[in-house]
């Protein structure tokens, strides 16, 4: 076991280069919310954008349309029943599942679509039907984000053993492709092809809805500007916590559309930090 510290994200967050632009940061693709669950979405691409994702589209249920450009200017909207695979094609990253209720076909439309060179983040509501529906993981980079219920149903390991760092192995390697595991609670896991990295900040200030959304466009935002996919992962894990534990010194509940207004803050500042900026040892081969 291994600790997920603040040097891990200052090794992953650095100084961008002058001579940049968006497209050198990515495009993010976020699928989800239904007519029901807008809100999901909005957490997903604030803390996407906030994260500096390069580009971000939102394919939704056009019910989330002026909300989401009313929030979020900086955010292109679709209709998810359109084109998507098209879309699709078109990012580096798709995060697809929070808020996306029953949705069947077009989770089964994007697992289709994606391509192996992609990062795939699958959330909340996708990863219900997947382990419902008994679907494969597509050929990708997927990262999996489940809740420890979500974990349950789709790893079949059951709440009380997820304590049991072996449990979960034994889930994981029956996987193919096998992901990037990000196991939720209050004591967040990140299981990385042979190393398990224990989170170190946060608390029940966080308990509170659309945290885990906010985490998952983290975690699109830092995989579509930072590279290999591990180091993201793990500094956007990180940094999301780290902030809620900022901000709960002031703040009874650590609001989720709070956190994401302090990433650019807390992202300059690790930017910043002088600490070694050597290569993060995951063993993760891309
Ligand atoms: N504003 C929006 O649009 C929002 C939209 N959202 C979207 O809604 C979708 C459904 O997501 P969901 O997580 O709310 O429901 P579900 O998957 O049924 O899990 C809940 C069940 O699991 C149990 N449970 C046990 N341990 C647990 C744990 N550690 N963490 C959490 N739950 C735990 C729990 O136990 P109980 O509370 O009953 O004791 C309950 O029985 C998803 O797509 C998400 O993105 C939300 O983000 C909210 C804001
Ligand atoms: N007591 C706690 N301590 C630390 N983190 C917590 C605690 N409770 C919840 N969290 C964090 O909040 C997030 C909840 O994710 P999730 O249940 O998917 O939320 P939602 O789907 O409502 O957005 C996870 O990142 C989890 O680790
Ligand atoms: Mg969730």
């Amino acid at each position: 076991m291994l600790t997920l510290s603040h040097d891990i994200a200052a090794n992953v967050v650095n100084k961008r280069q002058n001579n940049s632009f968006k497209g050198n940061y990515g495009h993010v693709l976020i699928i989800g919310g239904n007519e029901n669950l807008g809100g999901a979405v909005i957490m997903n691409a604030q803390a996407a954008v906030y994260s500096g994702a390069g580009l971000v589209t939102v394919a939704t249920d056009l019910a989330n349309k002026s909300a989401i450009h009313a929030r979020l200017p900086e955010v292109m909207v679709m209709d998810y029943r359109k084109d998507l695979s098209a879309a699709i094609k078109k990012a580096d990253v798709i995060l697809i599942g929070s808020g996306l209720g029953q949705e069947l076909t077009i989770l089964k439309e994007t697992l289709q679509a994606v391509q192996a060179k992609q990062t795939l983040i699958i959330d909340g509501s996708a990863i219900t039907m997947m382990a419902e529906q008994h679907l494969p993981l597509p050929n990708a980079k997927v990262v999996l984000t489940p809740h420890q219920m979500e974990w349950q149903r789709f790893g079949e390991v059951v709440i009380a053993d997820q304590s049991r760092e072996d449990a979960n192995w034994e889930a994981l390697i029956n996987l193919n492709p096998e992901p990037i595991l990000v196991l939720k609670s209050s004591a967040t896991q990140v299981y990385l092809k042979d190393d398990m990295y224990q989170l170190s900040v946060g608390g029940p200030y966080q308990a509170t809805g659309g945290m885990g959304d906010t985490l998952a466009g983290m975690i699109a935002g830092f995989t579509a500007q930072f590279s290999p996919v591990s180091h993201a992962v793990l500094a956007a894990v990180y940094t999301h916590s780290a902030i809620a534990e900022e901000l709960s010194k002031t703040a009874y509940v650590t609001l989720p559309s709070k956190i994401a207004e302090a990433i650019p803050a807390y992202m300059q500042r690790l930017a910043m930090e002088t600490v070694s900026k050597a290569p993060v040892d995951t063993k993760q081969e891309e």
